[in-house]
């Protein structure tokens, strides 16, 4: 999925939080948004996922106006959002039932198996720890095959190694399955590992697009700066 925002402004209530935000998500690509606390990077990600109409501007998901939330446009947060009652395996279950596929079990657990965790299908997410937590959510939202994924600092909770782990693990399955995914992070270091391009945002609008490949740490933060 494409997304074309141009001259976009953003807010609540009465206060803009951003505005002129020009951008371009390319189909299939990493795009990482970057940026200071507060600055609407989550602001951003609720526009594209439809829950936050736009002020000023447009916003396109291939070729059509955004105008309300949609299964082929998943959001993941930071926050753990699995349902406390249901194992790991029924709740990658519902992604499933929304798209009305058959034979649900057997994809649940085939995608549980993808991140890592076929053994703990049965676990209740009180039975996980954090890191299998985001693991079983990520299963969850790739068994929706959304066709847009919106991630919003989805592993800023995990320690280190844990985080580096579902980094990769994120990488080799958009490899397999990829999508457009759209994903918010303050960790510069994190940005340059995942993305294909990296987004500075500011309350300005979006100050730098990079290309990754070719970006340093340095550059990016002094667009950040700017
Ligand atoms: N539901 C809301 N109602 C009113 N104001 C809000 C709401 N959500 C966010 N804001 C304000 O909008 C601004 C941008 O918030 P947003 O969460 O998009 O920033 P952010 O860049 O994601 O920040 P952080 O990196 O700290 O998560 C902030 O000033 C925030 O207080």
């Amino acid at each position: 999925m494409r997304f074309e925002l141009s001259g976009v402004t953003l807010g609540y209530g009465g206060d803009a939080v951003v505005g002129g935000l020009d951008l371009e998500v390319r189909s299939g690509e990493i795009l990482v948004v970057v940026g200071g606390s507060g600055c609407g990077k989550s602001t951003l990600l609720r526009a594209l996922a439809g829950l936050l109409p736009p002020r000023g501007g447009r916003i396109l998901a291939d070729g059509q106006p955004v105008r309300g939330p949609s299964s082929e446009r998943a959001l993941m947060f930071q926050e753990d959002a699995l349902l406390p009652w249901r194992s790991a395996r029924r709740n990658v279950e519902l992604a499933l039932a929304i798209r009305k596929v058959p034979d649900r079990r057997r994809h649940s657990e085939r995608w549980l198996a993808e991140v890592g965790l076929g053994e703990h299908a049965a676990r209740l997410p009180a039975q996980l720890s954090g890191g299998q937590r985001q693991r079983v959510q990520l299963a969850r939202t790739l068994a929706a095959q959304p066709r847009a994924i919106l991630m919003d600092e989805p592993f800023g909770a995990l320690d280190a190694q844990t985080r580096a782990g579902m980094q990769q693990m994120l990488l080799d399955l958009h490899r397999a399955n990829p999508a457009t995914v759209v994903f918010v992070t303050h960790d510069v270091d994190e940005a340059l590992i995942l993305a294909d391009r990296v987004a500075v945002l500011t309350p300005r609008g979006v100050e730098a697009v990079l290309d990754a490949s070719a970006a340093t740490k340095e550059e990016i933060l002094c667009s950040l700066r700017a």
